[in-house]
């Protein structure tokens, strides 16, 4: 046991300034690394912990450079849920796709990583959280030996991404559904202000990697409805990449567009869908030396797994009963699956939540395929939807999202424009500023609380996408009542007073009467 585990150098652990205090301490195993920190990282004294501070002539990435560690974790591609193939790919190949031309899996050497069990890997991944030691302030590399356990920190371009907010929703969660447990994931709390940057780092960081092998890597590319776009240029960008990207024209958001454009890329705005625009990427990247950055590339979903991990983490390694997430190509809803799954495997829990995957009614394969009890899939045409960012038809992760909901005893819902709309406001109304995706999820919520599904106490986390401020326009229409055939019944226009004292006392005499009747 103890040659094959990993070596986290004494001095490297002893420069971590959270080592376990004696009430927490993990159990010591004759293999485990901790049993180095325990000892190395005994309390310093205020003068002993000075002198560990790194050089001021030397970056974090230099200071990490000098703490390396030796471990044997690994993974590589392997067709996705086919147990009985033999086909492999090193994750230094550029490979989107099985021989058979189905999707590819990341897969861990699970052995290696069960050598340690699940008091340490919790121990470790708390161990990093708040941090600025590089790579681990980033809440996805925070998890490296489960990510891309391979790659040099010297490759990696990373933000410092996740860790993202998980808030309780405590008078949405009271006031219109009765509930006591509910939670909000923000993923949009973030870099470019999606989850997407979640498994871009990785995606990134593993081009990075590919181009200084010298592998035919010129540029980075993908299909977008604006999230996917914004974080594959931002991290092109932050690491000197081409990145380019094909979006539908007058499909996405204002905020949206504006992000890739200001960090260099090369848009292409393109008069079809995000469909149509997914085709052409893919066969674009068939014939010239651009890396694909959309989902279908299984590397995006090691990193936005890590958002799974996090929630368990933020509720100290307590599982939730439900997690709703809403669902367009539908990698996330399998990357958070798989978060789930392999800390249950490897012994940080005891089960999985229960996942629900929430579409728009305007976009809604997942959905009818669902209703008809997985019978065969067919894609749609997507129809125009305020939730634009999962306005898709023919998602490219189906088979990943119908195996993540199966093993989890999982659960699809749809919302109508006006649903989701109400549930934005609804929602905003009590202090959020979500985004019309939430809108989509909280809609699902509501569903399945009214027909008794999820219980008042459930403790239930939903997974906020995006951030509120890339999807005002939605807001704005709704809020001045502009959305033809919908009531917009929590719209809150503002109100058009002139510059007089007199009038002005009116108005506001008349709106605190309406909020306090004992005001006469
Ligand atoms: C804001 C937002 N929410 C949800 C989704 C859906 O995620 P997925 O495509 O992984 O299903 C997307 C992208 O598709 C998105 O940009
Ligand atoms: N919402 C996405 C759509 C593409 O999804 P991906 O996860 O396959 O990149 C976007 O923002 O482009």
């Amino acid at each position: 046991m103890a040659a094959a585990a990993p070596i986290f150098r004494s001095s490297f652990l002893s420069s971590q300034p959270l080592s376990p205090t004696p009430s927490t301490a993990p159990r010591l195993t004759s293999y485990s690394p901790l049993s180095i920190r325990a000892t190395a990282t005994s309390p310093d004294p205020p003068a002993a912990a000075a002198k560990h501070r790194r050089p001021s002539n030397e970056n974090i990435r230099d200071e990490a450079r000098r703490h390396t560690s030796s471990h044997n974790f690994s993974a590589k591609y392997v067709p996705f849920n086919d147990p009985s193939s033999t086909e492999s790919y090193s994750l230094d190949e550029i490979v989107y796709r099985s021989r058979s031309g189905g999707l590819l899996d990341v897969q861990h050497d699970m052995d290696a990583l069960k050598k340690f069990d699940g008091e340490y890997w919790r121990s470790l991944f708390d161990s990093r959280v708040g941090k600025t030691t590089w790579p681990y302030g980033s809440g996805v590399w925070s998890k490296k030996e489960w990510v891309l356990p391979e790659i040099d920190g010297d490759d990696i371009v990373s933000a410092f991404e996740g860790n993202s907010n998980l808030f309780w929703a405590e008078r949405f969660g009271k006031q219109f559904l009765g509930m006591k447990d509910l939670w909000v994931k923000h993923c949009g709390i973030s870099h470019t202000g999606s989850f997407k940057d979640l498994g871009m780092t990785v995606l990134v960081s593993q081009v990075n990697r590919l181009r200084k092998m010298n592998r035919p890597v010129v540029g980075v590319g993908c299909a977008s409805t604006g999230d996917t776009s914004a974080a594959l240029s931002a991290y092109c960008a932050s690491a000197g990449i081409p990145s380019i990207v094909f979006l539908p024209a007058n499909r996405i958001s204002m905020a949206q567009l504006v992000q890739p454009i200001a960090n260099g890329a090369f848009v292409l705005s393109i008069d079809t869908d995000f469909d149509g625009c997914m085709q052409l990427i893919r066969e674009v990247t068939a014939e010239l030396p651009i890396y694909l950055a959309n989902s279908l590339n299984s590397l995006r979903l090691e990193g936005q797994k890590t958002a799974a991990i996090e929630i368990l983490q933020q509720f100290d390694w307590q599982v939730p009963d439900w997690v709703i997430v809403p669902g367009g190509n539908l990698g996330n809803i399998y990357a958070f699956y798989k978060g789930f799954q392999m800390c249950k495997e490897l012994g940080l829990v005891d089960k999985i939540p229960r996942l629900v995957c929430a579409q728009a009614a305007n976009a809604n394969p997942l959905y009818l395929h669902y209703k008809s009890g997985w019978k065969d899939f067919k894609a749609v045409k997507a129809g125009t939807t305020f939730a634009s960012a999962i306005q898709i038809g023919d998602p490219v992760s189906i088979d990943r999202a119908v195996y993540a909901l199966k093993k989890s005893n999982g659960i699809v819902e749809e919302a109508t424009e006006e649903e989701l709309m109400d549930a934005m406001a609804q929602a905003d109304s009590t202090g959020m500023f979500i985004c019309p995706h939430t809108g989509v999820a909280l809609t699902a919520l509501f569903k399945l609380r009214n027909n008794g599904i999820i219980g008042p106490n459930d403790r239930t986390v939903v997974v906020s996408t995006a951030h509120g401020l890339k999807f005002t326009q939605s807001k704005v229409d709704y809020h001045s009542n502009e959305i033809s055939d919908m009531a917009c019944r929590f719209a809150n226009p503002p109100t058009q007073v002139k510059a007089d004292f007199g009038s002005v006392m009116d108005v506001l005499k008349k709106y605190l009467l309406s909020k306090n009747s004992k005001l006469h």
